[in-house]
């Protein structure tokens, strides 16, 4: 058992208000872990925290055994840990194809110069970047809506580019907050077989998700944060019956 990802003592205040109250916790190489806890428990600012989006005020954080605590977006992604975005709102022409370009280019040490100056190295660059790119759309079968805008996709659609932005950056560990929401059953379980599938060829994901039944199919373990920290890890039907869970589901103090 290896781990992939040490969190220590990891803590994040907003405006005075401490959000993460000092969070310890593992991800073992090649699980599908799964995140949970009531809302404002402090998932999504873990997961903001462990990308870079914001540094943390204190805590430790270890990727492969490298210390990578505060460390950029940039520099994260190229250790390794990639965290899926939701689309650009900004750029709602782009076709998935450009998208999935787009965070291709971002890698980092992709020399801008180098594409500015139209290199031979650029060249071929930018040929690996679109084969990357379809391959990741054929992986998960966007391959036949490739060049259409992302406003023409379905909500679930537009998730698998999310997925597929990611997966552009050859993540070992892939944090997933929600990808399933708001998407059809249908497609709900497509995400699911592609990170069932993902998981099988090596990348090890943190999935953040409020449908039990979908975690208890896709995770082990399963992490319960309350009121900023770990409260408890384990099988889901042990962290199901575990009382502090249900008393931090249903609000009361502990
Ligand atoms: N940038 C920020 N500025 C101020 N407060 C923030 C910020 N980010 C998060 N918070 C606060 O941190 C708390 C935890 O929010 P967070 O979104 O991390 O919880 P969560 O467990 O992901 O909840 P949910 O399941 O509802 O998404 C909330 O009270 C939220 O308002």
């Amino acid at each position: 058992m290896t781990l992939l990802l040490s969190v220590r003592g990891m803590t994040r205040s907003f405006y005075g208000v401490q959000v993460l109250t000092g969070v310890d916790l593992d991800i073992v190489e090649g699980s599908i872990t799964g995140l949970i806890g009531p809302n404002g428990a402090g998932k999504s600012t873990l997961f903001n925290v462990l990308s870079g989006l914001y540094p943390p005020d204190g805590g430790r954080v270890l990727l492969a055994g490298r210390d990578v605590t505060g460390a950029r977006p940039a520099q994260l992604v190229k250790a390794g840990m990639v965290r899926s975005f939701q689309l650009a709102r900004g750029f709602p022409k782009l076709s998935v194809f450009q998208h999935l370009i787009l965070y291709g280019q971002a890698q980092p040490g992709e020399g801008l110069w180098a594409a500015i100056t139209g290199s031979k190295v650029a060249r071929q660059r930018e040929e690996e970047l679109s084969e990357e790119a379809l391959a990741v759309a054929r992986r998960l079968r966007l391959d036949h809506v490739i060049d259409n805008p992302i406003t023409a996709l379905s909500g679930g659609q537009k998730k698998l580019v999310e997925i597929g932005r990611a997966l552009m950056a050859h993540p070992k560990l892939i944090l997933l907050d929600e990808p399933m929401a708001g998407v059809n059953p249908t497609l709900t379980e497509e995400i699911a077989a592609h990170l069932l599938a993902l998981n099988a060829d090596g990348i090890t994901i943190c999935l953040i998700e409020h449908d039990m039944a979908l975690i208890r199919r896709l995770c082990n373990p399963v992490i319960v944060m309350a009121e900023g920290r770990k409260l408890v890890e384990g099988g889901f039907d042990e962290v199901a019956e575990n009382r502090d869970v249900q008393e931090a589901y249903l609000g009361r103090r502990h």
